[in-house]
């Protein structure tokens, strides 16, 4: 029997496994997120989703020198909240073995992505996706800067999947078991749409917000802007440092505080400390840190006239079958306005292409183009140009295509805002492709009156729609096995299961094999943290254990309790991909094992999953950047 396809039919609001549900709930936390009403109620604020004052989150210039655009938050929040609301994430798969060059400074093409990606070990535990992940986090994970004195945001712990589909916080599920025939948008979206952010400790209204890039960031940082970056510790020292030389010279002795500066051999200290002994009795007040960046805190005012609002935008099921998340209005919105500004990551589309190493008859190896990233799906280009370009401000990227193009509300625009450097749209794309910098800004604005609550749609343009079209007619063939997946247990299944009776040691497993996606793993500590190559992990269960592929050899009861030990051969993968086997008792009092998928058994990595970027519309790439037939 033909399978139909209800495509964009807002009637019927679908959720991505296709099942209509009566109405957008705007009440539920995942499809209407109400941060803003929250935070506001926080300050004391009554709530109005169209007045433009209400706005909480502003793009605006950074307080770093040359650090380009910053977030800002225009209330003040306490710590421990919850920022925005949630974000897509979105994986790379190894990165380095697809695009050998992105990180080679010298080659004559970007690798501005790479200045942006997070690990996905502690994100996502995308290690259990694929061999070596990198995510991309939308909104504050690509927004904010890093400046090691002033960190009050982070990314909380780990990306979660759609509880409304697994059931559970639980990010390892085979969510092919749960996909039918149906399913054309299989693989074709990240299911990791819920990453959220929090406050570390209380913002001010006004406050720039600032993110930790990690331990290691400045070293590169460092290089590319040609200053050194103080770490927290040097701030530190700096602020006792001034205090005690008040408590000594005075708070104006000119010739004692350039003495000190001079005789300060630590760059990043000195870096740290006010260069002019008249901002010494300020630097002391506000704390070094703060003085670094005096304009991290700006006037709500301040940001309504130099800034941009992020937050009309909320994820939520879309309204479309098969589409997976859609962006919404928290406000109503004219005709003609704003919707979001954001900045674009550049990027080649080579750099999306995914390969395969195939072997000649004569042992030579050559790479064959397999597919592409799921990058692509959320970049924006023009077919005939190699430039692409991914959005950064929250919620942009949930924004889907509305097949028939009078149900788009939205067009995208070069920006207005005066921050989007429209002079590089002028340069040659080679001298595009050398800037390692963003600077270009997209506007998303309302061809319609935009209620809120509407899911904001653009026509992604006839090439998509084309090639969508073309997906449908050729997916159940491309799916040939899809129906030997159905009804398989799952890891949820699996993981609900009583550990003692399910952990097999390597010969019960042969007799009695594990579902050919599952395989386990075992919390372990770094080597440089291991004792001996045999050690009884006590209490790994460190804040983020990091799960690797094991294997049980044997048993044992563990004297004098009704325990027992595990003996476990377990796979270490170093960063650069050296794998090590370690042997390694476990105490089953402890939770030490999990079943997890197997890498690549995502719906992402499946043959014939939709593969295509946004198309632009014609006039926004300029016909000097149109260099492929
Ligand atoms: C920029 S992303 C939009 C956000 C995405 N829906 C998500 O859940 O993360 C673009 C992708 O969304 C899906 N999509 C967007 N519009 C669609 C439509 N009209 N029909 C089916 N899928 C759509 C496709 O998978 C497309 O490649």
């Amino acid at each position: 029997e033909p399978i139909t396809y209800s495509r964009g039919d807002k009637n019927a609001y679908l959720t991505a496994r296709g099942e209509a549900v009566d109405s957008l709930d705007l009440a539920n936390p995942l499809q209407y997120k109400t941060i803003r009403a929250q935070l506001l109620a926080q300050n004391n604020k009554s709530f109005n989703y169209n007045d433009p004052i209400t706005c909480t989150t502003y793009l605006a210039p950074s307080s770093i020198p040359n650090a380009g655009l910053g977030l800002y938050t225009s209330v003040s929040i306490p710590a421990e909240s919850q920022l925005s609301s949630p974000q897509v994430g979105i994986l790379l798969q190894d990165p380095d073995f697809h695009n050998p060059s992105r990180n080679d400074n010298n080659a004559n093409t970007f690798n501005l992505l790479s200045n942006y990606v997070w690990s996905a070990t502690p994100l996502t535990y995308g290690e259990h996706e694929v061999q070596h992940g990198e995510s991309v986090c939308s909104g504050i994970g690509m927004m904010a800067n890093c400046h090691y004195g002033l960190i009050n945001v982070e990314i909380d712990s780990k990306w979660k999947n759609r509880p409304e589909l697994d059931g559970t916080d639980s990010h390892s599920v085979m969510f092919s078991t749960h996909l039918t025939l149906e399913d054309v948008g299989r693989g074709s979206y990240s299911w990791h749409s819920n990453v959220q952010y929090k406050s570390l400790k209380g913002l001010e209204a006004g406050e720039e917000m600032f993110l930790s890039y990690g331990p290691q960031w400045y070293n590169n940082a460092e290089k590319e802007f040609g200053g050194y970056i103080p770490s927290k510790e040097h701030y530190e020292e700096a602020d006792e440092m001034l205090t005690r030389f008040v408590e000594e010279f005075g708070k104006d002795n000119v010739v004692a505080y350039e003495k000190m500066i001079r005789y300060t051999q630590d760059k990043r200290l000195k870096t740290a400390l006010p260069d002019r002994v008249e901002d010494v009795e300020k630097a002391i007040k506000v704390g070094t840190a703060r003085f670094s960046a005096i304009d991290s805190i700006r006037t709500p005012d301040w940001l309504q006239e130099n800034g941009r609002c992020l937050d009309n935008l909320v994820g939520g099921t879309s309204t479309i079958a098969q589409a997976g998340q859609g962006a919404f209005a928290t406000k109503s919105i004219t005709k003609g306005q704003v919707i979001s500004t954001t900045p674009v990551v550049t990027l080649d589309r080579e750099h999306l292409k995914l390969f395969k190493e195939i072997q000649r008859k004569d042992g030579t190896v050559r790479r064959k183009h397999v597919g592409h990233q799921l990058l692509l799906n959320y970049c924006y280009g023009h077919p005939k140009s190699s430039l692409i370009f991914f959005p950064t401000s929250p919620s942009v990227s949930f924004i889907n295509h509305a097949a028939d193009r009078s149900k788009a509300n939205a067009e995208i625009k070069w920006s207005d805002f005066s921050y989007h450097k429209s002079e590089w749209i002028n340069a040659p794309l080679a001298e595009i492709k050398k800037l390692q910098k963003t600077g270009l800004l997209f506007d998303i604005v309302a061809t319609k009156e935009i209620e809120r609550g509407d899911e904001i749609l653009l026509y992604y343009g006839q090439e998509w729609e084309e090639k969508w079209t073309s997906h449908i007619a050729n997916w159940e063939s491309s799916q040939k096995n899809l129906t030997d997946t159905l009804d398989v247990d799952t890891i949820v299944d699996f993981n609900s299961i009583e550990k003692d009776e399910m952990i097999k040691t390597i010969d019960e497993l042969e007799e009695e094999p594990l579902p050919e996606h599952i395989m386990t793993r075992c919390g372990f500590a770094l080597p440089g943290d291991m004792k001996g190559d045999e050690t009884v992990i006590k209490g790994y269960s460190a804040e983020d254990p990091i799960f690797v592929p094991c294997e049980f050899l044997d048993v044992e009861p563990l004297e004098g309790t009704d325990r027992y030990l595990y003996r476990a051969k377990v796979e270490h993968r170093s960063p650069q991909g050296d794998v090590t086997l370690y042997s390694v008792k476990y105490d089953s009092s402890q939770n030490f094992m999990r079943y997890t998928d197997k890498p690549y058994v995502r719906d992402y990595y499946s043959k014939g999953a939709f593969r295509d970027e946004i198309g632009l519309s014609e006039g926004i790439m300029p016909d000097h950047w149109l260099d492929l037939k």
